[in-house]
This record gives C-alpha cells, structure tokens and sequence, in this order.
C-alpha cells in the first residue's frame, strides 16, 4: 500500500475533483459518507450521544458532513465549531449551511473562554479538529480541550489524523495531541503511525477509499510504501520443475565465537529453510561439531583460530555471505574482516558484530559491495549513525547514510523498516514474541537465503521482512508471545510461504447461510 505524503494528498484531492468533474464540496461529501457509514454499521441507530468537534478547516467540513448524516438517521448528535481562527474554508462553510439547514441544533461555537462541554465516558467522540493542515502548534485553549477529551474516557474517533499530530514530525508535547482510540484516513496512511514516538496517537487506524483518481494512485511514486501480502507476492519467484540445488544458489553464513556458535547455526538453518540450494557456514573450530551434529544439511569451513574467526579464507564460490552472527569483536576478528572486505565482490549481509565491527572503523563502510544490507536493531543503528533526536531524525540520517554508502539499511522493530536511499518501506508482518534471543539471526539467515535463490538485495530483505515476521505470526498461534523461540520461527518459514497463497476464508455466516440453502434446494428437490 502507498503511503502519500500530505503534498500528494492535496494534489490527487484536486486532480480528482477536476477528473471527474465533481465540486471539492462534493469530495468532501464523499469522504462524510464514508465515515458515516462506518459508524452507521457498528451502531445501527444506537442512542449514545456523540460528540462531533470541527474545526474550521477542511478536517473540520468532513466532521460537519458526518454530524449532518448521522442527526439525518435520528443520531444522537451534539456538533461543535472549535472556533481557534475566523478563516473558514469554502467548503467548511458551505457545510455549516446545510447544517444549519438540516437541524434546528446549530453547532455550538466554543472559544477560548468558553467552558467544555460534558463528555460522558460511554459517549462517542469525533475527532474533526486539524487534519493533515496543521502547520503550527495548537493554542493552549484547543490542546486543554484535547485533554477533556482523553479525561472523558470516551471512544474518541479521529477523521483523518488525530488531531494536533503531524505526519512527519514528532510533536514537542504529547499532550498537544488527541489521542484517538480509532482513526478512519482518506486514501492512504501515516507514516507516523508505524514509528515508535508517534503510534501510540491512535490504537487502531483504517483506510476510506474516497475514490481519488486511479491513474494518480498507480502511477505516483511514493516515499513510503506499507509492505502486506499483496505487495510481496509479485515479488515472489515460482519454481521451475527442471531446477537443481545449484539453481538456489550457495549461502555462506560467517560468524559464530566460543560461547556463541548457536547464531551461526540460526542463520545456516533459516538460510536452508528459505530456500538457498546449499549452505556452508564458516565458523571457528568449536563451531565444528555443534553445528555437524545439529544441522547435517550444512557444510562446514573452520577458521584456523578454536574460538574466534581470525582469517577469513575459503575456496567455494557463494553466491551471497551472510557476516557477523555471534561472531565476536575479537582483535583479530576486526582484522580478518579488514582483510577480507579489502578483496571481496560477492554480496553481502551484515549483522550484530559484524554492524559493530564496521561502527568501530567507519573507513570499512566504503569496502563493502553496493547494496550491501545492514540489519541493525536500535543499539547497533546507533553505534553506525549516532544519535538521534526523535524517529523522523533517525529516518533522516539513515537516508543519508544509505545513500552515502549505498547501503540498504533494514532497522529491526515493531514495524521493521527497510531503506534504500530515499525509500522506505514498512513492515506489516511480526508480533512481540519476536523479542527474544536469535530471531536477528533468523533473519539474516532468510534474507541471505533469498539473495542466493536469485532475489536482488532490496527484494530478499523486504520479502525476507515479511517472511520473518508472517512466519513468527504464524507460529505465536500455537505458543503464545512468551514461549515462541527463534527455533519455532525457522519451524514455519514454510507456512509463512504457503499463506501467500492462501485465499481469505469466507466469513463464516455468509458460509453459514450457503450451506443451509443448499440443505434447503435438497430438501425441495427430494
Ligand atoms: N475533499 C475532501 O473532503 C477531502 C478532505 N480532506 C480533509 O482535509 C483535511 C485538510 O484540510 P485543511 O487543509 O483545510 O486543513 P485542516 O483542516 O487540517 O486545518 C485547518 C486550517 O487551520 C489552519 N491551522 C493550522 N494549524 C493551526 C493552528 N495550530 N492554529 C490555528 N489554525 C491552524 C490552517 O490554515 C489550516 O488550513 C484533511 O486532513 C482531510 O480531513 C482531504 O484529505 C481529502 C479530501
Ligand atoms: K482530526
């Protein structure tokens, strides 16, 4: 799903309306619509009384739209102008008409002096006070009633954005912002409501497809895209019946240290597992055994060293190399990989030490093959880039980073995000199970096992996000967050392929409903 910017927003906004030759004050009617319907459907004509704040803008004319069709459906509706600047818009005023014209309950204005009106905590709150226009903080009197909102306790339903939150910055109070229990956008969603500092705005957030023009949406690029099924799937390669192991390419996993040998069989195993043809890991002399014993599929190449990587020499030809699982930050580990970037052309996949090792001796960052990928978790983000003032900053700098060195930088988290340059795309897939012990070297192991099958670097680590993640989904079903490990994650790797093409189960009364006519027909029939 693309992510538009507010910029882009505005303009399939105008070029929609001019397309289909409708009024913006028609658009905005469609958009009304769609919120109430929404609401309509869970409702059903329910008494409780909603609360519709508008402000003066265009959030505020959507919010008009929805108070007019839900009083029109004998809702129980107190609509509210917050009145924080006398410059309407068009279409905001020619709401306010028909409002006017529909009801003999007039929006209430509310200004600063003004006392808030009650809200009881089983009330409904509609949330139309800033959208997308927001170019200044809030007054104090607008973020108080922002608090009376949250103190109410009331479901408070967001148009668009929750008020007083930008999509890309970082508010300077959290305060200054509503915090939404739902949220319903036009056309795309935030980029905000994926990064840490600013998701907690609204628990939950939909899409209202407002029919902008379909040339707009498919032919604009955005410089955001939300990763789902139906994004990956083209990406995904099908499998030729005449195809061998060495169509699959060779993966080599380069890590593991005294102590630490279980990353490097992590990331051999998942490797395999996504499909890479063969897999060798190269590992120091403890590793030897363990990993013999465990995973007979792999083969091994010891370093000369019994505990640490030291020189990292071998004969194969991989396709991909997987670096820096439990590999340590030995002396003469940082030498070995000095040395062997120093000759190296062949892909690669670099992780935990081995992002640490390049944190400590920057100069290694220009050794490494263009489109390198970089799997940091936020620590090791840090120690690359250096800090960063709120997630819109750490954004910024990764950009430049990747853009300076080339690099594709997947930063692990909730959301994980993958940046190419000036691209990002967000994760839809993975839960909070996967906050535990090696699912990072899972990781590295998929994305440099889809490398190997013949997967360019952005496509295996956007593709082998998902897969991570959809595969963790599917395993949390049957252990529950705590118990999950990194072990059952590499388990359902094949679930995880075989759910791309699963089709979405009927819902369950419709199938219901079809079997008990057809017992019906039957019954006729006899
Ligand atoms: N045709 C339609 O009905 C559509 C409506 N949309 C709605 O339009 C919204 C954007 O509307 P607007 O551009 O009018 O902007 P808003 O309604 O978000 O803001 C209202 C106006 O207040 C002013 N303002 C901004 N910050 C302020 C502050 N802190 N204190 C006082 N005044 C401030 C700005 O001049 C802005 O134009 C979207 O969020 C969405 O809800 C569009 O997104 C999609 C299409
Ligand atoms: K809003």
């Amino acid at each position: 799903m693309k992510i538009f910017s507010d910029k882009q927003i505005y303009e399939g906004d105008k070029l929609t309306a001019k397309k289909q030759n409708i009024t913006s004050t028609e658009l905005m009617e469609r958009a009304g619509i769609q919120i109430f319907n929404w609401l309509h459907l869970r409702m059903q004509g329910a008494q409780v009384p909603i609360h519709v704040f508008c402000g003066i803008g265009n959030n505020g004319g959507n919010g008009l739209v929805v108070a007019r069709h839900l009083i029109n459906h004998g809702y129980h509706v107190n609509t509210y102008v917050v009145n924080f600047s006398d410059k309407r818009t068009r279409d905001f005023l020619c709401n306010y008409d028909l409002i006017k014209q529909t009801t003999k309950k007039w929006p209430t204005l509310i200004g600063p002096d003004d006392d808030f009106p009650e809200i009881g905590p089983d009330d409904i709150i509609i949330d139309a006070v800033f959208g997308i226009g927001l170019n200044r903080p809030a007054d104090d009197w607008v973020v108080n009633l922002f608090q009376h909102f949250k103190v109410s306790k009331a479901f408070t339903l967001s148009v668009d954005i929750p008020s007083g939150m930008k999509t890309d910055a970082v508010p300077a109070d959290d305060n200054n912002v509503v915090w939404a229990n739902h949220t319903l956008s036009f056309q795309s969603t935030k980029l905000a409501f994926f990064l840490p500092d600013t998701a907690k705005f609204t628990e939950q957030w939909e899409v209202l497809d407002i029919g902008f023009d379909r040339e707009y949406l498919i032919k604009t690029q955005t410089a955001v895209d939300l990763i789902g099924k139906q994004e990956v799937l083209p990406i995904y390669k099908p499998r030729d019946k005449f195809s061998h192991k060495g169509t699959f390419g060779h993966a080599l996993i380069i890590g593991g240290s005294y102590g630490k040998i279980g990353a490097a069989i992590l990331a051999s195993r998942s490797a395999l597992s996504i499909g890479a043809g063969l897999v060798t890991a190269f590992v120091p002399k403890c590793g030897y055994i363990p990993i013999q014993s465990s995973f007979p599929e792999a083969m091994i190449i010891t370093d000369e060293q019994e505990e640490w990587i030291s020189n990292i020499q071998f004969t194969i030809t991989p396709t991909v190399i997987g670096l820096g699982v439990g590999m340590g930050t030995e002396k003469a580990t940082a030498e070995a990989l000095q040395v062997f970037l120093t000759t190296n052309k062949t892909p690669l996949v670099i992780d935990a030490d081995g992002i640490n090792l390049l944190s400590k001796n920057k100069d290694l960052l220009k050794l490494l093959p263009q489109n390198t990928v970089l799997t940091p978790h936020p620590k090791e983000l840090e120690r690359l880039i250096g800090v960063w003032k709120d997630d819109f900053d750490k954004l910024k700098k990764v950009k430049a980073f990747s853009k300076k060195y080339h690099l594709i930088v997947v930063i692990k988290g909730a959301y994980t995000l993958t940046v190419l340059e000036d691209k990002i795309y967000i994760n839809s897939t993975g839960n909070p199970g996967l906050a535990t012990a090696g699912t990072g070297d899972v990781l590295t192991g998929v994305i440099t096992g889809l490398i190997a099958q013949g997967y360019d670097s952005l496509a295996a680590s956007v593709f082998g996000v998902y897969l991570h993640g959809k595969s963790a989904d599917i395993a949390v079903q049957g252990l529950g967050y705590e118990a999950m490990t990194a072990t059952h994650v590499i388990d359902t790797l094949g679930d995880a392929y075989l759910n791309l093409f699963e089709q979405p189960e009927p819902p369950k009364v419709e199938a219901e409903e079809k079997e008990g006519e057809k017992k019906e027909k039957k019954s006729k029939t006899k």
